[in-house]
């Protein structure tokens, strides 16, 4: 049987840039990526959302705006887990991105994405988030650094059916 964990995972955007976190322990430790992490038993996948964000980088975001933009469907060989990313963009936040004991936050020119040290899965999703097109993506991974095989598409409605 396949244990199926819910994660969150928010990406702040402005007209040229868009805020990445290099992760400082952990899981994806040394990559660059969006904010989120774990949803909690019985909590709300947008209240995870708006935590592990304002945890990770000190900025406030509200729930309404959030858009679920896609949806990331990670396993491992060997591994009966499957993560589950919700994956949200926000033009709309509050405050400074600061430095905290799980990330560094920076802006990043859209066109000097790090994609070198990034999750290998990132650059095959990118283009999907910068043209605002909503996406769903299989990825099924042997390690952490090898892809075996992977499905992706775009969607016309994040709707669960
Ligand atoms: N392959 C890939 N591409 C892009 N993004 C991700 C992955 N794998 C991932 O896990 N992620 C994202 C999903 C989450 O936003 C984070 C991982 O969350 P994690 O840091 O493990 O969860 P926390 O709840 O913050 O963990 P603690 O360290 O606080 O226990 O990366």
């Amino acid at each position: 049987m396949i244990l199926n964990k819910v994660y969150t995972l928010v990406f702040l955007r402005n007209e040229q840039q868009i805020l990445l976190g290099l992760k400082k322990r952990g899981f994806g430790v040394n990559k660059w990526n969006g904010f989120g992490g774990k949803v909690e038993p019985k909590e709300e996948i947008l209240d995870a959302a708006v935590r592990e964000l304002k945890e990770e980088c000190c900025m406030s975001v509200r729930k309404h705006n959030l858009k679920n933009i896609g949806n990331l469907q990670f396993t491992f060989e060997g591994e009966a887990l499957m993560m589950d990313v919700r994956v949200f963009s926000a033009t709309s936040f509050v405050g400074d991105p600061e430095e905290t004991e799980e990330m560094l936050p920076k802006w990043f020119d859209y066109d000097k994405i790090p994609f070198e040290d990034m999750w290998l899965d990132d650059k095959l999703w990118f283009p999907y988030l910068l043209k605002d097109k909503l996406f769903y993506g299989r990825f099924h991974y042997q390690g952490y650094d090898k892809i075996l095989n992977y499905t992706i598409q775009e969607l016309n409605s994040m709707e669960r059916k």
